[in-house]
């Protein structure tokens, strides 16, 4: 949970973890402070001229202090700008870094079945991109003005900095108050907004049956009350802002407004130069609007904090799974060793040590009612699920501690729900890595798919992302050659055969033979036996609570010269 206040602290602490980060971090500070001297000269510059000048009448020390106010004004200028390139460079590329993570973190926790979608996970990215961009930190470095403003105040006069310390305090109380008493409100409201809306996307994704059976509405008034709780709360954290906002802005002027009086009263006392009420003023509100500013922006820091709790809690409840070396002498093929298997949020296992070892070339049949863990064994053996206990090994490499970038290249996963990519049937197949139509087309011809992809109007070159009009037949096709692209040593096929026609069947059945052909270890499942039969070389029975056997086929597989 997130402590009051740390979220600054938190920030930094991570910008500084990079050396990158914290020298440009560093730069910025340097620059606010060099600009603040240029912005806290001008009073003085001021004060000079109206004592000096207007009663000494010398034109030519006006001439000299207005040039030095104009090319302070000009340096104060400059020095914000580059302040503000570093900081947006700095937000991009912490942005860039995040963003990576992030999915990353997000693909792990959809996996693990988070219903929080992967898409908050950006807009957090982007929240703090905007934060860190937007000139909220900028106003935090230019606070340093404050204590520099109150030192010159109170030589020039302690009645003109006690009247700019009060406003000062006045301002940073306002502010403690308003985090302490909305923070919580801001991050209620913002945790149900992300829920709602997820839960809003979720539905919306089945248009077809909402709009076929009129279930529009329903739907949405089940959602609205959470959503209209979600805007109030957000409301009355705005609404507390806004009274602190006028409170803030009637500090700044007020104290302005006093400290030309407490001048015109010390200078009838010949205490202080008529001059000195003029800097007083520009002193006063040099030293309490970086405060108010800060104050003003809360809700940046507000979201920028909130944004950041989720990003850590999503990276810690996410992490990748720490990568172990491979058995030195692993067996070849696959091994499921001894797991055992609860579904998210289940009391008892669906899977219980549950073993069986798939050698290179064989075809492993798993059957069972739904609901036994059939898929949910086929996510294990991939390694994108932690099992209770036991393993998956893949050619003596546990396949949950690996880096996905080594292990997915030497894994076919066909899921049941296929999807597809944005981008053309081609990118697909190939994965989206470099591009190697030879290989496409070889795994294509694998699957029997080639000639249905011939037949697209654009060929391989047909678009067939979620959105394209691929049927759920051609999907399947499409995906079982993806399955097949790079020849794996592991094929993973869950209910390959489902929803096709007799040719596709025959043709899934050919593709997975002639994957064991050439030395695959295939992991099927199917709720059709009678289509496998005499194509497999041992069957995996799942049960419900657990139990399994593993068993010789029937008739033994025919084995292809
Ligand atoms: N991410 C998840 N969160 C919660 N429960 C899950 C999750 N994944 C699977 N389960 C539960 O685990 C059990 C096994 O599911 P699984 O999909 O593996 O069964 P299956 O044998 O493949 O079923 P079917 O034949 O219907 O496809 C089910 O009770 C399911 O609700």
């Amino acid at each position: 949970m997130i402590r009051a206040g740390s979220v600054a602290g938190d920030i930094a602490q991570a910008l500084a973890r990079a050396p990158a980060f914290s020298g440009v971090l560093g730069t910025a500070f340097g620059l606010s402070v060099a600009r603040q001297a240029c912005l806290l000269g001008m009073p003085l510059l001021t004060m000079h001229i109206f004592d000096g000048v207007i009663e000494g009448g010398n034109l030519d020390t006006l001439t000299v202090l207005a040039l030095a106010f104009f090319v302070a004004l000009v340096m104060g200028g400059v020095m914000r700008a580059v302040r503000a390139m570093l900081m947006a460079a700095l937000a991009e590329s912490l942005a860039r870094r995040l963003t990576v993570e992030a999915l990353e973190a997000a693909v792990r926790s959809a996996l693990a079945g988070s219903r929080r979608p992967g898409l908050a996970a950006l807009q957090d990215t982007a929240e703090l991109r905007r934060f860190l961009g937007g000139g909220t930190i900028a106003d935090l470095f230019d606070m340093t003005a404050t204590p520099i403003g109150l030192l010159v105040l109170w030589m020039l006069h302690p009645v003109y900095a006690t009247i700019a310390f009060i406003a000062c305090l006045t301002i940073g109380v306002l502010g403690v108050v308003l985090d302490r008493t909305t923070r919580g409100m801001m991050r209620s409201a913002s945790d149900r907004q992300v829920k709602t809306s997820a839960e809003l996307q979720g539905r919306l994704r089945q248009s077809d049956m909402l709009e076929g059976l009129g279930m529009l509405g329903p739907v949405v008034r089940r959602w609205e009350p959470a959503q209209a709780a979600a805007l109030a709360e957000g409301d009355q954290a705005q609404a507390r802002a806004r009274a602190v906002r006028g409170i803030t802005e009637f500090s700044s002027y007020f104290a302005q407004g006093t400290v030309v009086v407490a001048g015109v009263i010390l200078a009838t006392h010949h205490q202080v130069s008529p001059g000195s009420i003029i800097a007083a003023t520009m002193l006063a509100n040099s030293a309490t609007s970086p405060i108010a500013r800060v104050v003003l922006s809360w809700r940046d820091w507000a979201l920028a904090a909130l944004a950041w709790r989720r990003l850590q809690e999503l990276f810690a409840d996410h992490a990748a799974p720490a990568p172990t070396p491979p058995a030195a002498e692993g067996p070849p093929g696959l091994w499921l060793r001894d797991i055992t298997w609860t579904p998210p949020e289940g009391t008892r296992p669906v899977l219980e040590g549950t073993t069986v070892y798939c050698p290179p070339g064989t075809i492993t049949l798993v059957l069972g009612p739904n609901g036994t863990g059939k898929s949910s064994l086929l996510r294990l053996a991939l390694g994108l699920m932690e099992p209770d206990s036991g393993s998956a090994v893949l050619e003596g490499q546990d396949t949950r501690h690996v880096a996905r970038e080594v292990i997915g290249p030497r894994i076919g996963y066909l899921p049941q729900d296929v999807q597809l990519l944005d981008g053309s049937v081609l990118r697909n197949i190939g994965r989206f890595g470099p591009e190697d139509a030879e290989a496409v087309v070889a795994a294509a011809r694998m699957a029997g798919a080639h000639d249905m992809i011939g037949r697209l109007p654009l060929g391989y070159a047909t678009e067939a992302g979620p959105t394209a009009g691929l049927s759920m037949g051609q999907k399947r096709m499409v995906g079982l050659a993806r399955a097949f692209y790079g020849n794996p040593a592991l094929l993973v096929l869950d209910e390959p055969e489902a929803g096709l026609d007799k040719q596709g069947r025959e043709a899934v059945l050919a593709a997975v033979q002639a994957a064991r052909a050439q030395g695959a270890a295939c992991l099927v499942v199917s709720h059709d036996p009678g289509l496998w039969r005499g194509q497999v070389d041992q069957l995996l029975r799942l049960a419900p609570r657990g139990a399994w056997t593993v068993e010789a086929p029937d008739q033994p597989a025919a084995r292809s010269a």
